[in-house]
């Protein structure tokens, strides 16, 4: 089969560069408009950086795996054709701030409805409000000139950093379509890829509708067990209760679970926020205010656990950072990856500039300009600086804020650290990666999330 995907972005990219490696008898071709991505696609150092994928991408690129501009061609060849643009939050007109954006999504159906010129399946990857599959397909049909077109909804549940081992062995694959013998074939040819690796079972099928509102409700619950726990953290500082023993008794009885209960300086990723805030536009397009604001509470969480987070390091440093050097270990929104968007350190950044600290940032994946665009600085901005290394942020530092839980940052020799830094040395660590104990001795005035 021919298979093409428009989009080269963080999913588009790792998913087709998996489904190449699994499949060698498919051919899979890439397609973008944003002409540096696909040359950094085609060349050694990829746009997206997730541990395991240069290895995988460099197996297939140029045998059965191809990134390419051309989107015309690559849609007209193809059998199937997956949907992977980005659907970020809707920054105008009706639903602004809530709703998703649908133009790129458009822009795709329309173009396929121009050039195809045999029958297609369409596979939506991107995530995507309820009843999408609906519009694609008027799209389509509209101009379909004897063409058929299926549409499948195949959401994308990989998180970054463990991208490729999320896609080589997901805990499910979620594909679907219409009930009809027609839409059951479409079905079927997807099962038929996945099935070269993951096990049958893991496969679930369901109608379009299903497929499409079980997206946004798994990344809103997972969302929500991180404000549920960040929620706990404030009341555990109050009480000298500790979130993190907290989070492990209650995780330990199976129908709570361990898993996403790590309390933090609030979660960050392009899609919780945007997708919990579709849901909530949904719930209100449907009539349904009461599920609206119980959703939206999530994200207000999130909010007030960042801003929380800013207010005491000001508090604890004698109400005052004006003119203080202050460290930040991490700017990523998670680690294993460079990708800052919606990152908390973001935000707290921003109430220190505010305040009129000086920064120094240190991140070992992301990049300075990407750092400048989000904090939306110049070049010459005086309060912020760019560090080579963790010991560089730190000299001559008053304090030191861990933001993204980086390995490294555990291996790090604090009493080296502490003996450049300014005193009292004080240490906020927005992941509760380190052992505030031994920083204690050290000498630091360490403190964690959740931790009285
Ligand atoms: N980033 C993630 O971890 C996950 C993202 N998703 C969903 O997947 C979708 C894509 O997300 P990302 O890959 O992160 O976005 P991205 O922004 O990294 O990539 C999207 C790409 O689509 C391209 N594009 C937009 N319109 C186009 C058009 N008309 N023709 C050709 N190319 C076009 C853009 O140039 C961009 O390179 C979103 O709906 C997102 O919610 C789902 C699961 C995980
Ligand atoms: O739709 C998406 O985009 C993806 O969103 C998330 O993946 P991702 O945002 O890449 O990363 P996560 O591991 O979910 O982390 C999100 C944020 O929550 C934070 N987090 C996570 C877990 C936790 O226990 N505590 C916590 O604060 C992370 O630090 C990060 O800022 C979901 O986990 C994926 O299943 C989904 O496909």
């Amino acid at each position: 089969m021919k298979i093409c995907c428009i989009g080269a972005g963080y999913v588009g990219g790792p998913t087709m560069a998996m489904i190449a490696h699994k499949c060698s008898g498919h051919t899979v071709t890439v397609v973008d408009i944003n002409q540096a991505r696909i040359d950094a696609w085609n060349s050694d150092k990829l746009p997206v950086f997730e541990p395991g994928l240069d290895e995988i991408v460099a197996g297939a690129r140029g045998k059965n795996l191809f990134f390419s501009t051309d989107v015309d061609t690559a849609i007209r060849e193809a059998d199937m054709i997956f949907l992977s643009v980005n659907t970020p939050t809707k920054t105008y007109g009706v639903g602004a701030g809530r709703a998703a954006d649908l133009r790129y999504i458009e822009k795709c159906a329309r173009k396929i409805a121009e050039v195809a010129e045999n029958d297609k399946i369409v596979v939506e990857k991107s995530t995507l409000p309820v009843r999408t599959a609906e519009s694609v397909k008027r799209i389509l049909e509209s101009n379909s000139n004897g063409r058929k077109f299926q549409i499948l909804s195949n959401p994308e549940f990989l998180a970054e950093g463990t991208a490729m081992a999320d896609l080589e062995a997901p805990d499910r694959v979620l594909i679907g379509g219409d009930q009809t013998p027609e839409g059951k074939a479409a079905i079927q040819a997807l099962v038929d890829v996945y099935a070269t690796w993951v096990p049958r079972e893991r496969v679930l099928t369901t109608n379009l509708w299903s497929s499409e509102l079980s997206k946004l409700t798994a990344n809103a619950f997972l969302a929500q067990r991180i404000s549920s726990i960040n929620a706990i953290s404030a009341l555990c500082e109050a009480t000298e209760a500790n979130v993190d023993e907290v989070a492990h008794a209650i995780g330990t009885d199976s129908r709570i679970g361990p898993k996403f209960l790590k309390s933090s300086v609030g979660f960050g990723g392009s899609c919780f926020q945007k997708d919990i805030l579709n849901l909530v536009y949904l719930c209100e397009h449907f009539g349904l205010p009461e599920v609206a604001a119980y959703w939206n509470s999530v994200i207000e969480m999130n909010d007030y656990q960042k801003h929380r987070f800013s207010r005491r390091v000001i508090s604890t440093m004698f109400n005052t950072v004006s003119d203080k050097k202050i460290a930040v270990l991490g700017f990523a929104f998670k680690k294993d990856t460079n990708d800052t968007r919606e990152s908390a350190a973001i935000y707290i950044c921003k109430d220190l500039l505010e305040e009129q600290a000086n920064i120094a940032i240190y991140d070992p994946k992301v990049e300075v300009a990407q750092i400048q665009r989000d904090l939306g600085i110049d070049a010459d901005n005086k309060y912020v600086s760019y560090c080579d290394d963790a010991y560089e942020a730190t000299k001559d530092a008053h304090a030191i804020l861990v933001l993204t839980e980086w390995d490294e940052f555990k291996a790090l020799d604090f009493k080296k650290i502490y003996d450049q830094m300014q005193l009292p040395a004080f240490l906020f660590d927005g992941r509760n990666l380190l052992d505030l104990e031994a920083l204690r001795e050290i000498g630091f005035e360490a403190s964690g999330i959740g931790k009285g």
